[in-house]
């Protein structure tokens, strides 16, 4: 599951880098959506990717790509959303991927993956080590704790941590300092061509 709140309101911390450029800031969101679905669309590990989301140009990409939806619900937030988008799949095994990983890897996905099976609830940190890009439950609930300092709530509600070399699972762009760090690893085409618009130089992933 990839949950994506409105476009508009999305990413807030991203704006320095959209405000008056010649992209706006919900393609610039988008892409990044766009990316990350496509990266796991691709991952052999995956069985269906689901979207979690209201934004109707959310709905429509991912949908494009391949990947279903499921509303929003109960509009309380992220960790609710989560909870009523793994309810709805009916699956024993279940992951919730963030939805700003433009350098991911089909592959680094698949490692993650394959390392979960170490654990009921598992979950990868991101680059500085607070937040949570992955957390994933296979025959228990997936009991989501995203938010501020998520990683050490994660690890402090039993869910083990996984570390990998996975840089692009890792590296979550929520600033414009980590879109020139995904940028260097190499993107998706969306976010290739968002950055090529917005003048920030990128590799291909
Ligand atoms: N479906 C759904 N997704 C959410 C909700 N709140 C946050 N998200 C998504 O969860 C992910 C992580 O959220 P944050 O890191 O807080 O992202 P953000 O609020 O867009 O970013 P900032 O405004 O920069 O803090 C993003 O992909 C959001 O779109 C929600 O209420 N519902
Ligand atoms: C949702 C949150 O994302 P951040 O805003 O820390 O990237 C998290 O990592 O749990």
């Amino acid at each position: 599951m990839v949950p994506a709140k409105r476009l508009a309101l999305a990413k807030t911390r991203l704006r320095p880098l959209t405000d008056g450029a010649r992209v706006g800031h919900a393609d610039v969101v988008l892409a990044l959506l766009a990316d990350t679905v496509a990266a796991a669309l691709d991952c052999p590990r995956v069985e269906r990717v689901l979207v979690v989301t209201d934004d109707p140009a959310a709905a429509e990409t991912v949908r494009a790509l391949g990947a279903g939806t499921v509303a929003d619900e109960p509009d309380e937030g992220l960790n609710p959303a989560l909870v009523h988008g793994a309810l709805s799949t009916g699956a024993t095994a279940v992951a919730a991927l963030s939805s700003d990983l433009p350098s991911l890897r089909p592959e680094e996905l698949a490692a993650a993956l394959d390392a979960a099976g170490a654990a009921p609830r598992c979950f990868v940190a991101d680059a500085e080590g607070t937040g949570t890009t992955l957390l994933t439950a296979v025959g228990v609930p997936l009991d989501p704790r995203f938010g501020q300092g998520s990683a050490a709530a994660h690890r402090a509600s039993g869910a083990v941590l996984l570390e990998g070399a996975w840089p692009g699972l890792a590296t979550d762009v929520d600033t414009e300092a980590a879109m020139r760090t995904a940028l260097a690893l190499g993107v998706g085409p969306a976010t290739a061509g968002v950055a090529a618009r917005l003048g920030v130089a990128s590799g291909c992933r």
